[in-house]
């Protein structure tokens, strides 16, 4: 059923503003005991969704200030072209790995389905990631994330479809107020659903809360790490594969918790043009600023990124360019950055009616760094899902290597560390199974007055372990500015 009386955004301050907020009160205590009546008719529990247009509400601001009621249960996203920002607060449904014995990401689609074939959505607004969606992400290596340890908040999958969701795109702002209706619910009455949700629009802006003094790091043996190189390139000599992406961990410790929203206010200020992204899970928040997109679906059209082969920034434009063209130029960078485009090639040709791959890749300028960038874009098989992409693509060479099963043991056995959902595919996706995944790089975790930053490097031939190690440096740069511009 349909209750959205207005097609277009506006706002509440007008007159006419707030007779549209009084309609939506209105509408949701028509749908919501029409819902309440069907849940007791048929047993049977509805996940009721409403969407509506909002005043004007920062979702980084509302990200903070919500802090209070829903810490452990938040999200944010920014996507780089800045015409999508959400924010999720709460929890409608969590999705996490069960006793399944079928693949993490067919579980996933499952779970969706089931919940979806059970929702009552105003949907009238059709405004792009409004409605139920779910966010979150997938760990890199299925089976690697323990019950204990860094990652034991986020195991081989967590989805979370929010209780709040706050949508800022170029056609307005949007809530999203979701709940799952069933029939011993406690507090699934409608004064009760119209009482939260009226405590979320009156949220106020909060202060940015200081990250607090930096107390010592901790880094793994950088020695074993180019030892673990060098037997990379020896890997490579033999035949054995063609690339491997290594990667390591640094740890900062703090004299308090770091607080989420503020590292998130960093990034988005000082990485314009990544994805800035956030999820926490009970004391854990994973972030980040990534540059790289998995995949984005918009229907039938298909976004993806070939992106390997790095340099550092020049401090003025001339050594700028320079670096630019030494690193277009650069054999061994190309060579990396060919096993993604191959890589892409080749599996996007599956899943593909069309494909529009460029033959020679352009740079990506970001703050700190410069990249081999290949966009890719292509036109699906109808009735595909996102999350078919997701495991098609994950992880491609930029991030596993190729071929990928002996890239992944060489991995496991060479990094001695769990990359929980570092480098791995983090985003969102709707009800008709379209959505964004970046790669989560240039992130880390947080966990009370811990940050786990990682970063890694694309292992090629011609890798020499000093400037592999430097490359990292670089690629830590984004998160240790966004924690106050620390230097290690
Ligand atoms: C592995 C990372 O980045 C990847 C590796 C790159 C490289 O080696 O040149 C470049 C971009 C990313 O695909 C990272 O940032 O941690
Ligand atoms: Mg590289």
């Amino acid at each position: 059923m349909c209750g959205c009386i207005f097609k277009k955004a506006y706002g509440y301050t007008t007159g006419g503003g707030i007779l549209m907020a009084l309609q939506q009160i209105t509408d949701i205590k028509h749908r919501l005991a029409e819902t309440t009546k069907t849940v007791r008719q048929t047993k049977r529990a509805v996940l009721f969704s409403h969407v509506e247009a909002v005043p004007t509400m920062k979702p980084l601001q509302i990200y903070q200030s919500s802090g209070k009621s829903y810490k452990g249960e938040r999200f944010y996203w920014e996507n780089p072209e800045g015409n999508l920002t959400l924010c999720g607060m709460g929890v409608a449904a969590k999705l996490q790995p069960g006793a399944d014995s079928v693949g993490r990401f067919s579980q996933v689609k499952d779970q969706w389905g089931a919940l979806l074939s059970m929702a009552s959505v105003n949907h009238c607004l059709g405004e792009m990631a409004t409605g139920p969606i779910l966010f979150g992400g997938f760990s890199f290596m299925e089976g690697e994330t323990g019950p204990i340890g860094l990652w034991e908040d986020f195991g081989d999958y967590l989805f979370y479809l929010p209780r709040f969701l706050l949508t800022e795109s170029a056609n307005g702002t949007f809530l999203t107020s979701t709940k799952l209706i069933t029939e011993d619910c406690d507090d699934c009455s409608i004064e009760r659903f119209l009482e939260d949700r009226e405590q979320l629009m009156s949220l106020s802006p909060a202060m940015v809360e200081e990250i607090p003094s930096f107390s010592h790091v901790e880094e793994r043996d950088v020695e074993k790490w180019k030892e673990a190189i060098e037997r990379s390139v020896e890997d490579i000599r033999t035949g054995l594969l063609d690339k491997v992406v290594l990667a390591r961990e640094v740890s900062l410790h703090f004299e308090g918790k770091i607080p989420s929203g503020t590292i998130l206010h960093n990034l988005t200020e000082q990485q314009p043009g990544s994805f800035i992204f956030g999820v926490e899970s009970g004391e854990s928040c994973f972030l980040g600023a990534s540059p790289e997109r998995l995949i984005k679906k918009e229907g039938k059209q298909i976004f993806s990124a070939c992106l390997a082969g790095s340099i550092k920034r020049g401090d003025d434009a001339r050594t700028d360019e320079q670096l630019g063209l030494e690193l277009w130029n650069d054999e061994k960078n190309r060579s990396e950055h060919e096993f993604v485009v191959s890589m892409m090639r080749k599996a996007m040709e599956e899943q593909c009616i069309e494909l529009d791959i460029p033959q020679e890749p352009i740079l990506m300028k970001l703050a700190n760094i410069q990249h081999l960038y290949t966009p890719v874009k292509g036109t699906s098989l109808p009735n595909s899902s996102i999350l078919e992409f997701v495991e098609l693509l994950h992880p491609t060479p930029a991030l596993g290597g190729a071929p990928r099963k002996i890239a992944m043991e060489k991995i496991s056995e060479y990094e001695q560390m769990e990359r929980g959902f570092y480098s791995s595919p983090v985003g969102w996706m709707d009800m008709k199974g379209n959505g964004d995944f970046a790669v989560g790089i240039r992130s880390g975790l947080i966990k009370g007055g811990q940050a786990s930053l990682f970063a890694g490097c694309g292992i090629v031939e011609g890798s020499v372990p000093e400037s592999e190690l430097t490359e990292t440096k670089v690629k830590f740069k984004p998160m240790l500015n966004a924690l106050g511009g620390l230097r290690i």
